[in-house]
């Protein structure tokens, strides 16, 4: 379970988030919800550990994770997906996966079979391109390449973000289907709300970096919630 306490973060003087604590638990997929610009990618970062927080604290399965780095973070079970993906384009699928490999012993250097079964595609174009990918496609590589680092929390941020509506689907198939695996908790960063509502568990609103609405699936309502997130 991960625990996200009373977090601050600043860039310079700016303060950008003011307080945030919310919880993500294992099994379930939650989601972080606001409109353009209200720092849901800086929460995301500070957790992943690519971006300093200033305040509060990032705790998983009790233990507090002091300021690590985004090696220490991934290293730590928290595997991120970005927004726009960071596929890297000159080199193959296969190789965007195994630099997922860099936080894992030895041993662990394999690609598991569970990774085919979710996203098939990867396997036919296991020797193609980053860069060659659709962009659905690279969504699935960069899905992918999170799971490989075998993660107790997945950030996923945006992803659904200029994809066609059937892969869509099939991202959100895969999000449950990770869900109901039940060994790791999902943080759902996304703008597409009817997407969001049918698929997340609990709700945190975020409205000029701090929270506006949070609840279970069932305490809030859809409206309540589309005022939040809606401009
Ligand atoms: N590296 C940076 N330096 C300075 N300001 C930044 C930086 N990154 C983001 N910001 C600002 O911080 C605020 C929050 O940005 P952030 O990307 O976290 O929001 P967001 O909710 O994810 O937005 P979007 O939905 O557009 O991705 C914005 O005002 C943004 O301009």
């Amino acid at each position: 379970m991960l625990d996200v306490r009373d977090l601050t973060l600043h860039y310079g003087q700016s303060q950008i988030l003011h307080g945030i604590s919310f919880s993500a638990e294992k099994g379930k997929v939650t989601a972080v919800m606001g409109t353009n610009g209200v720092g849901k990618t800086s929460l995301l970062k500070a957790i992943a550990g690519r971006h300093p927080y200033t305040g509060g604290d990032i705790v998983l399965d009790g233990q507090k994770l002091d300021h690590l780095s985004a090696h220490g973070a991934a290293q730590a079970g928290i595997a991120y997906v970005p927004q726009g993906r960071e596929v890297f384009p000159l080199m193959t699928v296969e190789e965007n996966l195994m630099t997922g490999f860099a936080c894992l012993p030895k041993a662990d250097h394999k690609i598991p079979d569970h990774i085919w079964d979710l996203f098939p595609i990867l396997k036919d174009f296991l020797h193609r391109r980053g860069g060659d990918l659709s962009g659905g496609q690279q969504q699935q590589l960069a899905i992918a390449r999170a799971l490989i680092t075998r993660p107790k929390v997945l950030l996923l941020d945006e992803p659904t973000e200029g994809i066609q509506p059937n892969i869509i689907q099939q991202i959100g198939r895969v999000i449950a289907q990770l869900r109901d695996q039940g060994d790791m908790a999902i943080v759902l960063v996304e703008q597409y709300f009817d997407f969001t509502w049918g698929l997340a568990d609990s709700f945190t609103a975020i409205t000029r970096g701090a929270v506006s609405l949070q609840g279970k699936q069932g305490e809030v309502t859809k409206e309540a919630l589309l005022e939040k997130v809606s401009i």
